[in-house]
């Protein structure tokens, strides 16, 4: 039995796979069901996936942040099947591991619903964590893996410097960002109770500040904003007061990390993330100097339970899955700028 390090271990023998995996239609490829997989990470893992001949890749998607042009190369394939569907909805199908990312991840996005949010985060856990227990996807070809990000946020933890994955997430139960933040923290604790209560097999990854080709244009995050605004001649928005930091993880790299972690046997959590840590005013500088080195960059407002501070120790993923990431800011950035320029129609000044 998996077991993480924390001695979190289940006290139930694990379900029996599924009978229909000897029926006369069992095909001895992995099913691995995507999630979310119509979004910006998602749609990585699945190209990713997709590598290995011997892997049939299902998304599940309501498209509500997400994209089919995402996943347009895979569309038609034999090995790929792409499913409109709200994971707050039950799904009957056959599959031997979830990777389960569907939540919408931009603050804007998830505060425009609010109740959409944390209904996708509550529901869509349980229904995949059902999903799971009756499929008996546990066996050594199957697991489950889920993915969230347990919140930094709270006055206590702003003088923090590392956060390792001991911290419990306090988060702020009644504000605006509650229905992601609490979500998650429910989404972990379903998935722990279905693994020491029926022995599924789970995996949780801690994702930190992903980037990359394929962000949303508009979705307000802080490097498809400054990226988008750097190519349009547009001021560079630092919201206030500039000093709060991130670590930024390139997503070949989170992709790589977290199918490190479905293959391995350590249900988590482990924090999968890039360690370098920058001020909102240092990437802005890193921004201009490598995409517009004309634009300005001003500094406006911010909003409410902003975290002041956030980088993951990955101790953990180091030592148990062998991982670490490997591509920096400043060589990832112009990769994404040649994505947003093919999107944006905007090429290069000479
Ligand atoms: N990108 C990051 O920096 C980051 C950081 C921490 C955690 N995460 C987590 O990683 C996951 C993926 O994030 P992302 O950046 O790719 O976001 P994204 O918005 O690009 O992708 C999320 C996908 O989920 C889909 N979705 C949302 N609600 C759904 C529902 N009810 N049913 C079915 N599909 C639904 C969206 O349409 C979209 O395709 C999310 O769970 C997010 O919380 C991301
Ligand atoms: O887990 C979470 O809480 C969330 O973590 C991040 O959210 P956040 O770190 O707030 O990411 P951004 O919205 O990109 O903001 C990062 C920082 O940049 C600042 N910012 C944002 C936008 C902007 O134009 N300018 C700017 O300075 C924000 O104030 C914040 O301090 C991720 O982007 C989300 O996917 C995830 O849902």
């Amino acid at each position: 039995m998996a077991s993480n390090g924390n001695n979190h271990v289940s006290t139930k023998p694990p379900p029996e796979p599924s009978p229909l995996r000897k029926a006369k239609f069992f095909q001895a490829n992995m099913r691995i069901l995507v999630t979310g997989g119509a979004g910006f990470i998602g749609s990585h893992l699945v190209d990713k996936l997709m590598e290995n001949e011997k892997n049939e890749v299902i998304v599940a998607d309501n498209y509500f942040t997400g994209s089919k042009d995402n996943l347009k190369k895979w569309i038609g394939h034999p090995r790929f099947e792409l499913i409109r569907h709200d994971v707050t909805e039950p799904l009957l199908i056959e599959v031997d591991q979830i990777y389960h990312l569907a939540c919408p991840a931009s603050p804007i996005f998830y505060k425009y619903n609010p109740v959409k949010t944390i209904k996708t985060n509550v529901i869509g856990t349980l229904n995949m964590l059902g999903l799971a227990k009756r499929t008996g996807a546990r066996s050594e070809s199957s697991s489950l893996c889920f993915y969230s990000h347990r919140l930094l946020r709270s006055t206590e933890i702003h003088s923090c410097t590392l956060k390792t994955e001991t911290y419990w997430g306090n988060a702020n139960p009644i504000g605006v960002r509650s229905c992601y933040d609490e979500g998650k923290r429910v989404a972990e604790t379903l998935m722990f109770d279905y693994h020491r209560q029926h022995g599924i097999e789970i995996r949780i990854a801690r994702i930190f500040n992903t980037y990359g080709p394929r962000m949303n244009i508009d979705d307000g995050r802080v490097v498809s904003n400054f990226i988008a605004q750097a190519i349009r001649d547009e001021p560079l928005t630092v919201q206030l007061p500039g000093t709060q930091t991130r670590s930024f993880c390139y997503v070949s790299d989170m992709v790589n990390g977290l199918m490190r972690l479905m293959a391995g046997d350590n249900t988590g959590p482990i924090n999968i993330g890039n360690p370098g840590e920058f001020t909102m005013l240092e990437l802005a500088e890193n921004v201009k100097e490598l995409i517009n080195p004309e634009v300005k960059i001003i500094t406006v407002e911010n909003t409410p339970d902003d975290p002041r501070q956030r980088k993951p120790d990955i101790t953990k993923a180091k030592e148990l899955l062998g991982w670490e990431p490997k591509v920096k800011l400043r060589d990832g950035l112009p990769l994404m700028e040649e994505d947003f320029r093919d999107r944006l129609g905007i090429s290069r000044k000479k």
